[in-house]
């Protein structure tokens, strides 16, 4: 039914270019802040500037992660490591958390000037396993995934939200470890063989797969449809839609 495995009773959606168009604000301000604190950094340095790639450098480090999880994985991979700070450092401070909220203004502004669209594929299969009897989780590494899910006007369609809040609260390790999709079966008192994982994200399927989740589908939005089934897709659609009778 609806392209799930039999045993499926539940979905536990990602949110960010699953069911909202919100990757791209997210990437665009990722770009935006790291190019200026790399432009910066390589001036004091005396080392080239290398811009922050929104293909690959977003997907592989950034991409389904909480914010801090990406700042700490992207400078990495450019041999730079900052102190953590704490998760209320200013935007001004040169901390791991510092630089995540510079991002957090400008996605903030995005959402404010109304830059949260659906997938209208997404919403109609939302309705469909709604209409079917299928449970519904939100499973974001997102802090700001209320307001997107409010801005979006599908809230309503979910039963639950598992976000980067909630993980900060109990402690959860973001994607790829699979602890925020567990807990999201668990809120539903389900195995994780009967959830069906809805990711976009590299990190997103990985987590899937390291969860042992009845299934795990990829959803291709920027033509990475072999790295999502080498991270962990069984199957991988452009678009929800695809799931539903034709
Ligand atoms: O900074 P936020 O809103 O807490 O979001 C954290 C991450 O959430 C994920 O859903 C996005 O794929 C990432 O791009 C984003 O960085």
């Amino acid at each position: 039914m609806l392209g799930l495995p039999s045993q499926v009773t539940a979905c536990l959606f990602d949110l960010d270019g699953v069911l909202t168009q919100t990757a791209l604000v997210h990437n665009a301000a990722w770009k935006q802040t790291f190019d200026s604190f790399l432009e910066s950094w390589a001036a004091r340095h005396g080392t080239p500037f290398v811009p922050f790639d929104s293909g690959f450098d977003y997907h592989q480090y950034v991409d389904g992660r909480q914010r801090a999880d990406g700042v700490r994985t992207f400078l990495a991979s450019r041999g730079i490591t900052l102190p953590e700070g704490t998760h209320d450092d200013g935007p001004d401070r040169e901390t791991v958390n510092g630089v995540g909220n510079r991002k957090n203004v400008l996605v903030l502004q995005k959402i404010k000037e109304g830059a949260v669209q659906v997938y209208p594929g997404s919403v109609e299969y939302l309705k469909a396993v709604k209409a079917a009897g299928l449970r519904r989780v939100v499973v974001s590494a997102s802090a700001n995934c209320r307001d997107v899910l409010t801005a979006a006007g599908i809230a309503d369609l979910l039963e639950a939200r598992v976000d980067g809040l909630v993980a900060r609260e109990l402690g959860l390790p973001g994607k790829p470890a699979p602890d925020t999709f567990l807990y999201g079966a668990k809120l539903l008192d389900l195995a994780p063989e009967n959830c069906a994982v809805f990711e976009d994200a590299l990190a997103g399927v990985a987590a899937g797969r390291a969860g042992g989740f009845g299934i795990v589908i990829g959803v291709d939005r920027v033509g990475q449809a072999e790295a999502l089934r080498e991270n962990g897709a069984d199957i991988v659609v452009t678009d929800l839609s695809e799931l539903l009778p034709q």
